[in-house]
């Protein structure tokens, strides 16, 4: 199937806009590449250094020609998902052995789980630890010993960490290896609705905490479809995991082969042997393209629409909102994962998962099928399933057919004819609207604003009795400089009580929401953000604002903003506590949320 015309238009697009930035890229790559095997740059006492505490790996070490692996591991017991990582560096290091090669932990990186600061203070960190992972890893790898490396990471901030750290370092091959997701525990809807009877007062804490506990319950990603699991999609549409490795369990056999198998072959990709590889020539603008038509499709997380346009940058290439919504209008709806949906991402997997849709969606012509990618050239090997034979993986045609059109549809007969993101513009500045889980009589609201400045201020508002109208909710200085643009996914089940009862609502905030936030319309991201006197700063109680999906417009009526001025807010209190202190400097320089909210790109 020729490639769509728009899908051709918006890729050569962003080429001609990123001209500038990706030769100068591409040419620090090229000359980092030329300067041959990393370790034979060093003097002997850098490299008696480097290899004092690697035991029997140490003749192999010392011969320059013998591939060497980095890890870069976010492994820690806070995230459920990267638990799992305790055991990998052993198993990378016994595969690099048996294929002749060798590995050591480069480094490791702080990884949040957002679960965890979900609605706490330390959720004001949580954007800016996106930064300190690309940094953290290029601390590991500045070592510049390795010939290739491994990245294990998986969820919100730490897969775009990862990806702006192997872009940098683009010219050694790069793998990135998940954990894969826990099994399913209480279904993510039957969550939902016990938060929101405990946000009504029908049930105490202790019977939200056993939903909560059996919703959370093992090693594994969360198995909604947040930004975790939409950062496992975009590393099979961008070709940086091996095929199909995304959604298989830890702790099963398959899990550990395809360990190996990435170890493997990030032995096989590098400048020594006959099949290089670098990270620089797989995160080209087709693979950008290829990831957001996967996050369109699959109606991902609305983070990725800040996250993917840093990962871009590190890279040369620069993105647009524009490209996320003229992509989003071409793409089909496919799959329906919470929140969009009942099902979780092992009944995704399940029902063909990644692997069919990457499948549907070439034969559609709505992805780029030449692009290099870690497993070799062309992304149709990425319709292929792994399956585990005599202990190792080896690959088979995908079911070519969804197993549950509950969950997963043809691309010619989808859940809905565009993309889960809309992009939103108007008088109150540019935003973006997750559609994929708002019912769609959601996707207009018009009524009056109530301005909030705080999400802890809706809540009490809430308990107070107040919100007992159709009403635009409106919390600004929420964005990356006035508080490091924490999720207000605390206000879903407040949100959601008020929907349910019959009110027209939605929120409009210069903050972010969370990947697992669904049913009520947002207009998130919203630039300029108050903290830079953007239009949200001149919106006052009683306004009334029109959020209209159809359109992409967000805008307040029958004012005049020109004759307002901004409010202000006492942000100093943002500057200390949980470690807020140390972010100061980040606060002062993230740059716009439209454009990645990027600190060190
Ligand atoms: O963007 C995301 O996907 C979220 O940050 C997710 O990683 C976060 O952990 C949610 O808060 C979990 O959902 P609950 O808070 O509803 O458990
Ligand atoms: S998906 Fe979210 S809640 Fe789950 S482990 Fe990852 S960061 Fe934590």
């Amino acid at each position: 199937m020729p490639l769509h015309p728009k899908i051709a238009e918006v890729t050569d697009r962003i080429r001609a806009r990123s001209e500038g930035p990706r030769q100068k890229y591409m040419d620090t790559m090229a000359r980092a590449a030329a300067e041959g095997p990393r370790r034979s740059h060093l003097t002997c006492g850098n490299q008696a250094h480097a290899y004092a505490a690697m035991g029997g790996d140490k003749d192999a070490l010392t011969d320059a020609r013998t591939p060497n692996i980095g890890i870069i591991t976010a492994y820690n017991d806070m995230l459920s998902a990267h638990q799992p990582f305790e055991t990998y560096p052993d198993l990378v290091r016994a595969a690099a052995r048996a294929a002749g090669g060798t590995a050591q932990v480069a480094g490791g990186v702080p990884a949040m789980c957002d679960g965890v600061t979900q609605g706490q203070t330390g959720m004001e960190l949580s954007l800016f630890s996106r930064d300190v992972i690309a940094l953290a890893a290029a601390v590991g790898l500045s070592h510049n010993v390795f010939d290739s490396a491994v990245y294990l990471g998986v969820c919100d901030k730490i897969v775009p960490g990862l990806v702006m750290a192997a872009a940098t370092f683009g010219y050694i091959p790069g793998i990135f290896m998940p954990a894969g997701p826990m099994v399913s525990g209480l279904p993510n809807d039957e969550k939902a609705r016990v938060r929101q009877e405990f946000a009504k007062g029908n049930i105490g804490r202790e019977e939200l905490m056993a939903a909560e506990m059996a919703s959370y319950h093992g090693p594994g990603t969360c198995t909604f479809y947040g930004t975790a699991n939409s950062n496992q999609m975009l590393m099979e549409f961008m070709g940086l995991h091996l095929p199909g490795a995304s959604f298989v369990n830890p702790g099963t056999p398959l899990r550990d082969a395809l360990t190996t198998a990435a170890t493997e072959r990030a032995l096989e990709i590098t400048a020594l042997g006959n099949d290089y590889t670098p990270v620089c020539d797989i995160l080209d603008e087709k693979a950008f393209v290829n990831g957001i038509v996967g996050l369109m499709a699959t109606g991902g997380s609305t983070n990725l629409v800040i996250h993917l346009p840093a990962m871009a940058k590190a890279a040369g290439v620069i993105l647009d909102l524009e490209d996320f919504s003229d992509l989003s209008a071409v793409t089909p709806l496919m799959a329906k994962v919470y929140p969009n949906g009942l099902a979780d991402v092992n009944h995704f997997h399940a029902a063909g998962g990644l692997g069919y849709m990457i499948g549907e969606l070439l034969n559609a012509g709505l992805l780029h099928d030449d692009t290099k990618t870690v497993a070799g050239q062309g992304l149709e090997r990425y319709s292929q399933e792994p399956k585990l034979v005599d202990g190792r993986v080896q690959y088979a045609p995908g079911t070519g057919k969804s197993l549950n059109e509950k969950i997963l549809r043809p691309a010619a007969d989808p859940f809905q004819p565009q993309g889960g993101l809309v992009q939103l513009s108007g008088n109150l500045g540019r935003g973006v609207i997750k559609t994929s889980a708002v019912a769609p009589e959601r996707h207009i609201v018009e009524a009056p604003a109530r301005v909030f400045h705080t999400q802890e201020a809706v809540k009490d508002a809430f308990k107070a009795g107040e919100l007992t109208q159709d009403t635009i909710i409106v919390v600004r200085f929420q964005g990356p400089k006035s508080n490091g643009m924490p999720e207000l996914h605390g206000l879903t089940p407040t949100l959601a009580v008020l929907q349910d009862r019959g009110l027209k609502v939605a929120l409009v905030t210069d903050g972010r929401m969370s990947g697992a936030s669904g049913k009520v319309p947002s207009a998130i991201h919203v630039c300029p953000e108050a903290a830079d006197h953007g239009p949200i700063a001149l919106i006052r109680d009683g306004d009334i604002i029109r959020l209209d999906a159809t359109t992409g417009t967000i805008e307040v009526k029958g004012v005049d903003l020109s004759t307002r001025t901004p409010a202000t807010a006492d942000l100093t209190g943002n500057g200390t506590g949980v470690g807020r202190e140390l972010f100061e400097v980040f606060r002062r320089n993230v740059g716009l949320a439209a454009a990645g909210a990027g600190v060190v790109v």
